[in-house]
């Protein structure tokens, strides 16, 4: 059975996530933090890990990128989740009671218009996930608090739904990348995910991208990270997708002249945004 790491517990989006990725029987391996799940990896303890690298109302989960490259982990595939948050808490608590609202802070985020509406004086209190907020409230059988999180965390933890659609967006979507210690050549393979630094002098990075462009390679995000120690100096982190293989290589090979510590994340099949019509 495949061991997969994520951050969280179970009824977690990662989990989620996780499953829907592998469909098959797999282990999933809880843990506190992404960098935990990085060293899990990094110890051969786990084989894989799921991690949110980016949300479509929240943004990029910075610190991940930073992981991703520190442990030198290879991005083997990638799955996006529709997310859709409730506010749940233990039955019989009503809205008016609610002093305290406890959630990861992504999925906070995601909510922050209805709660600045719903919630202005509500205490917001970050927690390590969605599911771990539904389970504190469960556990500790609290009467003035709820958690936001997904129906299966609502099921899992015999908490009540008072409210549905949090998100400030129906479009609200999640990326999550499958990472392992190795790299897995994947003959179906048709994006990929780059990291590299450009120096400081005019056109640098838009020489890098012309040449993306120029080989007909569909540029789908570019994300800048700044590199700690080094104030204004950052990693460039690109997603590519192409219909030619030769096009990505060409590109790849001719863009080394302008970069420096370029590093090939992974070579992956890309995954499905499903847009929900609702
Ligand atoms: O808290 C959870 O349930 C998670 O799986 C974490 C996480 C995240 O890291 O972005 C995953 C998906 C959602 O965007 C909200 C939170």
């Amino acid at each position: 059975m495949k061991k997969i790491a994520i951050q969280g517990i179970a009824g977690s989006f990662h989990e989620d996530a996780a499953r829907r990725y592998f469909e098959d029987e797999i282990e999933v391996v809880e843990c506190k933090s992404f960098t935990s799940v990085c060293n899990l990896i990094d110890t051969d303890q786990v084989n894989i890990a799921v991690m949110a690298i980016e949300n479509s109302i929240a943004g990029s989960l910075l610190q991940n990128y930073a992981l991703i490259r520190d442990y030198h982990l290879k991005i083997i595939g990638e799955i996006y989740i529709h997310i859709q948050m409730h506010l749940m808490a233990n039955p019989g608590v009503a809205k008016e009671d609610i002093k305290t609202i406890y959630s990861h802070p992504i999925a906070i985020k995601q909510c922050a218009e209805y709660l600045e509406s719903q919630f202005p004086n509500v205490h917001i209190i970050e927690n390590q996930d969605t599911a771990a907020s539904g389970k504190l409230v469960h556990d500790q059988k609290l009467t003035d608090a709820a958690a936001i999180g997904n129906q299966r965390t609502a099921e899992l933890y015999e908490l009540d739904i008072l409210d549905s659609g949090l998100e400030t967006n129906r479009q609200n979507y999640t990326r999550f990348l499958i990472l392992s210690k190795h790299a897995r050549h994947n003959d179906l393979a048709n994006k990929a995910s780059v990291c590299f630094e450009v120096g400081h002098y005019y056109g640098a990075l838009a020489n890098v991208l012309n040449t993306f462009a120029e080989n007909k390679i569909n540029l789908t995000k570019i994300q800048s990270v700044p590199i700690i120690g080094k104030p204004n100096e950052y990693t460039f982190h690109i997603d590519v997708e192409w219909d030619s293989l030769e096009n990505y290589e060409k590109a790849l090979h001719a863009i080394l002249k302008n970069v420096s510590s370029l590093s090939v994340l992974g070579e992956y099949e890309r995954g499905e945004l499903a847009i929900h019509n609702q």
